[in-house]
């Protein structure tokens, strides 16, 4: 359907019964958590519009952040998770949250609306798994407190007084399990009419966050968080943003399924042959989901959305703890991918990835006022985008949509007509825009060569290691690799010379992770940290054509007065990518979209240098 289609008069019964035909096409929309938390209200009348222009949708949601992701459900259930093995302050102890009016191991309850597989509870510790799979935990744990165990108190135990209790209660991951239920069920209140469907929806947020509390009490317990129980903890977010969507699409009458997807990657991952669908990760480190994986997976997805028939499926954008753990193998945004595998399974004819914003812009558009919206971008300049700083997509996504040939689509919630922003690979975009032709060169306007977007990464350190000549150079670098490989450390920038390496990465959550790493790094050679930094980077596929991208680029920041820490292009020549002081980013921003980004050029921007190769 065009992208301008708007709602009809027609009741939802009918509009439904008009999207019953197998041969209508399929449209995979997937909300991220800023639209689910705020926008709930227009979700819904996107969805309906859609389904009155005979087009079969199926939504992907992420988790609800009510502002900002910083501040959403998933980063409150990570927080969760690292508070859980926190030891207890002073006198309170692990336990210490007994006499509660909410149980801790909430019972199985029948299936109303939601299903029977939604809630789950732990009655045992070995059954560290929050979804109920019955898969055990993996032996290393993700986190670890690493403290001497203190034997907790029983649930059970009374606590010394009624208000040392009800400070217990307030204290560590009960904190952040109530933020978590108050969000949700005010959510749940404001979207939906009073009455039975509100009621049980409310139960049912009751009860997964009752559920959360039991499981994280219980890994409090035994000290522990597996990779594959993280992934669970995490997966609580989708499941309860999934819930209120599914419900407010009901409440509205338009009639949705809950599709909870916890238990689907076991099924395809035994059905590819274990092991067979991971790459080979040679002596060290994770292996990789390989693409059978990834295929088989899609398949599966595309028949559980079918079977949902004439309702609108409502699908968690978590789809499982995957073999190697989600977190670690997909990373956060995982909701795209797995909205990408819905797209391919269903042989959708568009992937929409609504977000708050209208599409992908030159710069983030909250920190350059004159960014604007770019309307075409290849997969690898998006990916780019994301990798350093402007998390658009996930880059996963791309390429399995994009194999299957569907476009994706970047759109705006509160504003349905826009264009958006369309993913396209390089050789299928329209001749206009083809600017890698060598024959075309001499043609293209200013435009044409102009680089694609801007963006910025916070919250950086550079590691700078010298030598201390102790090894040959190649000895020296692999060293070095050893070392962040064994300490999981992902280098976002690295520049080297022969007994000179620098290295910018993300900061560390964990103090002591850091000084691990030094103390490693510091047997290779002598090691000076710079903190609170950031990455700049020039993403462009034009920049492939274009002399001078990185000329105009310095020069401007020089002319700013920004210190630049170090400077790495990128092999694929789509990016030019610096380290800067945190404190100048976003002069650096608008210092750069001014010069390398804005059109019609001016003579006093640095666009006018650049040159065709
Ligand atoms: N180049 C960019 N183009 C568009 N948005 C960007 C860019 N860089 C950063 N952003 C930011 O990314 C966010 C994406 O939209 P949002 O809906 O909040 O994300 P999510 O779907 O993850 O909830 C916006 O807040 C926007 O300010
Ligand atoms: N909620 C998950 C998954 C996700 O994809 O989020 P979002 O769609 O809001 O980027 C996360 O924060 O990582």
């Amino acid at each position: 359907m065009s992208s301008s289609s708007t709602p009809t008069s027609a009741t939802p019964e009918e509009l439904w019964r008009n999207s019953t035909d197998p041969n209508i096409p399929w449209v995979v929309q997937k909300y991220g958590g800023t639209s689910v938390g705020k926008s709930l209200e227009s979700i819904t009348k996107i969805v309906e519009s859609y389904i009155s222009s005979r087009t079969n949708v199926a939504i992907v949601c992420s988790a609800r952040s009510s502002h900002t992701k910083a501040l959403g459900t998933t980063n409150l259930l990570l927080q969760a998770s690292r508070e859980a093995l926190t030891p207890p302050s002073s006198s309170s102890a692990a336990g210490g949250v007994s006499g509660t009016t909410t149980p801790f191991f909430p019972k199985r309850v029948g299936s109303g609306f939601f299903g029977k597989d939604l809630s789950s509870s732990v009655s045992s510790l070995s059954q560290l798994d929050i979804n109920g799979s019955g898969r055990s935990s993996s032996p290393s744990p993700f986190f670890s407190s690493n403290r001497s165990r203190s034997p907790p108190k029983s649930p059970t135990t009374p606590s010394t007084s009624a208000a040392q209790e009800v400070q217990d209660q307030e204290e560590g991951f009960h904190k952040t399990v109530d933020l978590i239920k108050k969000g949700h069920l005010e959510a749940a209140r404001v979207t939906l009419r009073a009455g039975p469907l509100r009621d049980e929806l409310e139960d049912e947020i009751e009860r997964d966050c009752e559920s959360l509390r039991g499981f994280l009490y219980a890994a409090q317990i035994i000290d522990e968080i597996s990779p594959r129980s993280q992934d669970s903890i995490v997966g609580t977010g989708e499941r309860l943003a999934c819930k209120i969507v599914a419900a407010a699409l009901r409440d509205r009458g338009v009639d949705s399924e809950l599709v909870v997807l916890d238990n689907i990657v076991d099924a395809s991952f035994a059905a590819v042959g274990g092991d067979a669908a991971l790459t080979s990760a040679g002596d060290q480190g994770v292996a990789q989901l390989g693409q059978e994986f990834y295929d088989h997976l899609a398949v599966k997805l595309g028949e559980r959305l079918r079977e949902c028939g004439q309702r609108v499926p409502v699908v968690t954008g978590y789809f499982g703890p995957v073999p190697g753990s989600l977190l670690a193998q997909i990373g956060r945004g995982y909701t795209d991918l797995c909205a990408a595998l819905c797209a391919v399974g269903l042989k959708a004819s568009e992937l929409q990835v609504w977000k708050e914003v209208d599409g992908i812009f030159t710069a983030d558009p909250r920190k350059v006022k004159s960014a604007r919206l770019v309307p075409v971008i290849t997969p690898d300049e998006a990916a780019e985008l994301t990798y350093y700083g402007s998390e658009v997509i996930h880059p996963f996504t791309m390429e399995q949509v994009i194999r299957a040939r569907i476009p994706i689509r970047i759109k705006n919630v509160e504003n349905p007509k826009g264009d958006g922003t369309i993913i396209y690979p390089d050789e299928q975009f329209p001749r206009s825009l083809q600017s890698t032709k060598p024959d075309s060169k001499a043609e293209l306007t200013v435009e044409e060569r102009m680089p694609t977007a801007v963006t910025i990464k916070d919250s950086i350190i550079v590691l700078n290691i010298h030598s201390n000549r102790k090894t040959l150079s190649h000895g020296f670098l692999a060293r070095i690799f050893g070392t962040l490989d064994r300490a999981g450390v992902v280098v976002d920038l690295i520049s080297t010379s022969e007994v000179h390496v620098s290295m910018a990465m993300q900061s560390f959550t964990h103090r002591h992770r850091l000084t691990r790493l030094l103390s490693d790094l510091e047997k290779i050679g002598d090691v000076s940290v710079s903190k609170e930094m950031a990455i700049l980077s020039l993403v462009g596929r034009n920049m492939r054509n274009a002399i001078g991208s990185a000329g105009a680029m310095f020069t401007a920041l020089a002319k700013a007065g920004v210190n630049i820490e170090m400077i790495s292009q990128g092999a694929s020549e789509i990016n030019i990518s610096c380290v800067i002081e945190e404190k100048d980013a976003i002069k650096a921003l608008n210092v750069i979209h001014d010069s390398c980004l804005t059109y019609p050029p001016s003579p006093a921007r640095a666009i006018q240098g650049l040159q065709l190769s």
